[in-house]
């Protein structure tokens, strides 16, 4: 069994990131810009958001906070956006998910810009990604493509099971495993709340994704001998022992399933840290769409 270290190969991209931006800077050309809009005072999003500009800033990455009270209204949000939509100065824009119950998800999702959609969530993006145009690959199915290529993973030919089907990371996942392209070509089944023997569908994954949000979930007995695990899920546990007061853990009963894989990534320390080099990469992606940047 080997670890899919999140840490280390964030680190890498990261460090390829910087490299590109310091170039440009040096240049003379301003550096790519990532607003983030954060609604309300949620603490995973507020820990997650700071996460991102932390990571922008070691890049070398411009990012703006914009934060707006809970109650915001659904029409000054999208005001914000437009705003940012039509600022030439900012190449990427990304809205923290989830939004208060009041606003309506997809709408805001559809106000963005498409050449400003760095969380690909878009449906033009969405779109492009499944006829295999290119596009802005959302972030988390993106890390972990990035992930299985760093540690030199094949899934052409392989069979993959992708539990989830969210837009935001089980269905983007699917789809770029079944691609035609270096990191897909396998063959996909994609498992939900309603799939009938998804025990035994997981035991046959030579690559099984678990993104459902359900800590502990996937069991030895639903883990072939040798496969590959990679643990999406981030759910918040209370641990009175730890510091913050919670602690974060996969959707994998990792002490029990780990022994049987050929690889698996840790909850922390894998998808998560996967998710904002991918998030870096779509921004950088924008700055060269939206700047006018030729190399
Ligand atoms: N590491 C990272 O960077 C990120 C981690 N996450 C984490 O990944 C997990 C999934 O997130 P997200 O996709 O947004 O979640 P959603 O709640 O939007 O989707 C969960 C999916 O899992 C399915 N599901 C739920 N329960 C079961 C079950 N018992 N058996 C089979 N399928 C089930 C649901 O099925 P149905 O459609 O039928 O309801 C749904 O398709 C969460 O823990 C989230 O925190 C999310 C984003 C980024
Ligand atoms: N518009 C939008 N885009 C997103 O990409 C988005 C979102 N909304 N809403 C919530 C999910 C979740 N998400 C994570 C990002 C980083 C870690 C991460 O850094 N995890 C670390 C640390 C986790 C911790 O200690 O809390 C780890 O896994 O090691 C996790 C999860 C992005 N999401």
């Amino acid at each position: 069994m080997e670890l899919l270290d999140g840490k280390k190969v964030a680190a890498s991209v990261k460090e390829t990131i910087k490299q590109e931006v310091d170039e440009l800077v040096k240049n003379g050309k301003r550096a790519p810009h990532l607003a983030v809009i954060l609604v309300g005072n949620n603490g995973a999003s507020e820990t997650y958001v700071a996460s991102k500009q932390r990571s922008c800033a070691e890049t070398g990455i411009t990012s703006t906070l914009v934060k707006l009270e809970a109650d915001v209204s659904e029409e000054a949000l999208l005001n914000e956006i437009r705003q940012i939509n039509d600022n030439p100065e900012i190449d990427g824009l990304l809205v923290q998910l989830p939004l208060p119950k009041h606003i309506n998800e997809q709408q805001v999702i559809e106000s963005i810009h498409p050449l400003k959609d760095v969380d690909g969530f878009h449906p033009v993006s969405a779109g492009n990604l499944m006829q295999g145009y290119p596009t802005f690959i959302p972030a988390t199915p993106f890390g972990v493509v990035m992930m299985l290529q760093h540690y030199n993973i094949t899934t052409a030919g392989k069979r993959a099971v992708v539990v989830g089907r969210s837009n935001i990371v089980g269905r983007p996942m699917s789809v770029l495993l079944s691609s035609n392209t270096d990191y897909g070509n396998a063959t996909v089944t994609i498992c939900h709340s309603r799939t009938k023997d998804l025990e035994k569908i997981c035991a046959e994954a030579d690559i099984l994704v678990a993104a459902l949000g359900k800590p502990g979930f996937v069991k030895a007995h639903m883990v072939k001998e040798g496969a590959v695990v990679i643990d999406v899920g981030i759910t918040r546990v209370e641990d009175a022992g730890s510091k913050r007061g919670f602690r974060i853990k996969g959707d994998v009963d990792f002490a029990a399933v780990a022994p049987k894989t050929s690889y698996i990534t840790p909850v922390p320390g894998g998808v998560g840290l996967m998710t904002i080099a991918g998030l870096l990469k779509n921004t950088l992606a924008a700055y060269k769409l939206n700047s006018g940047y030729t190399s």
